[in-house]
């Protein structure tokens, strides 16, 4: 028997993957994909197992990563009925309810939902994990040595997964386009387009690890960069005057509606 098994070997699902190799070992991880040559290419290029069925996968691996869209999780559920004993079902699918996956599952299994984020593919994830009824804090601490390897975990509970899918799920496609940007600013400045993208990205990620690392509010830190009469407090300025504070915010509630809608 694996450890785990990956059902749906898309963004997330070979994000997940590739961490869990790095965890567990290639040896523990089987994927099964809805196209078995999508799951083939990836088992490759790891060196796990692909098989060509979701029953294989679930009859293979203890905890069972279901890492298809929302909508087809119940039907991916009702294919594994039977095939469930003695495993642990984990969901990846953001807005659908652990009470919906107990429900179509069956009460004896033990049921997970997690909301990682595709950063987890090299360390740098964030990744929120709440439990069912039945699961038991050996299923956490296992979930949670899976994910070892995805970057940061934390238990929280399932009320706000939601909100913690809006800013961590989704987030960094709320970025990237802002690093996209600030390099468009380089280019139109002079630098060249390979540069002021590295430029951009490595300041994105010095900043953020100076919030985590500091501890320091964030306004602060803005303070410190911004020195009297200067050219960061020009650039603020404009930021300011165009809404980003605003647009940040309405993005994330749009997408925390958004998450309360796609189990439904
Ligand atoms: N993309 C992201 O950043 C995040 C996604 N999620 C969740 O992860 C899940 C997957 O999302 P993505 O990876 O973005 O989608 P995707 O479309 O990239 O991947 C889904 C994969 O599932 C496969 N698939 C479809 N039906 C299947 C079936 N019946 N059996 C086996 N495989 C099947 C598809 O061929 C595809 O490879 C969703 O539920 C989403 O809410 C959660 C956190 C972040
Ligand atoms: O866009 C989505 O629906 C998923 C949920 C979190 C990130 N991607």
């Amino acid at each position: 028997m694996k450890k785990a098994a990956f059902i749906g070997t898309g963004n997330m699902g070979s994000a997940l993957i590739k961490a869990a190799c790095r965890a567990l070992g290639p040896d523990q991880v089987v994927v099964a994909n809805r196209t078995f040559e999508k799951a083939e290419e990836l088992a490759r290029e790891i060196g796990c197992q692909a098989v060509r069925t979701n029953q294989e996968a679930a009859a293979a691996g203890e905890y069972v990563f279901l890492c298809v869209k929302p909508k087809l999780i119940h039907g991916v559920l009702e294919e594994l009925s039977g095939a469930l004993m003695d495993r642990v079902v984990v969901s990846v699918a953001a807005g659908v309810l652990l009470a919906d996956l107990e429900s179509w599952t069956g009460e004896r299994v033990p049921v997970l939902r997690i909301m990682p984020n595709t950063p987890c593919a090299i360390g740098a994830g964030m990744t929120a994990l709440s439990g069912g009824k039945t699961a038991k804090e050996k299923h956490f601490t296992d979930v949670e040595d899976i994910l070892a390897q995805t970057g940061r975990v934390e238990r929280i509970e399932e009320g706000l997964m939601d909100a913690f899918s809006a800013v961590a799920g989704c987030g960094p496609a709320f970025i990237y386009p802002y690093i996209e940007a600030l390099a468009d600013g380089g280019v139109a400045a002079g630098l060249p387009r390979s540069k002021a993208l590295v430029y951009a990205a490595q300041m994105t990620l010095g900043a953020a690890s100076m919030v985590l690392e500091s501890g320091a509010h964030p306004g602060k830190l803005k303070d410190d960069v911004c020195s009297p009469g200067g050219s960061t407090i020009a650039g603020v300025a404009e930021l300011e005057r165009h809404g980003l504070r605003a647009a940040a915010i309405d993005a994330v509630l749009a997408a925390w509606q958004k998450n309360g809608q796609l189990g439904k």
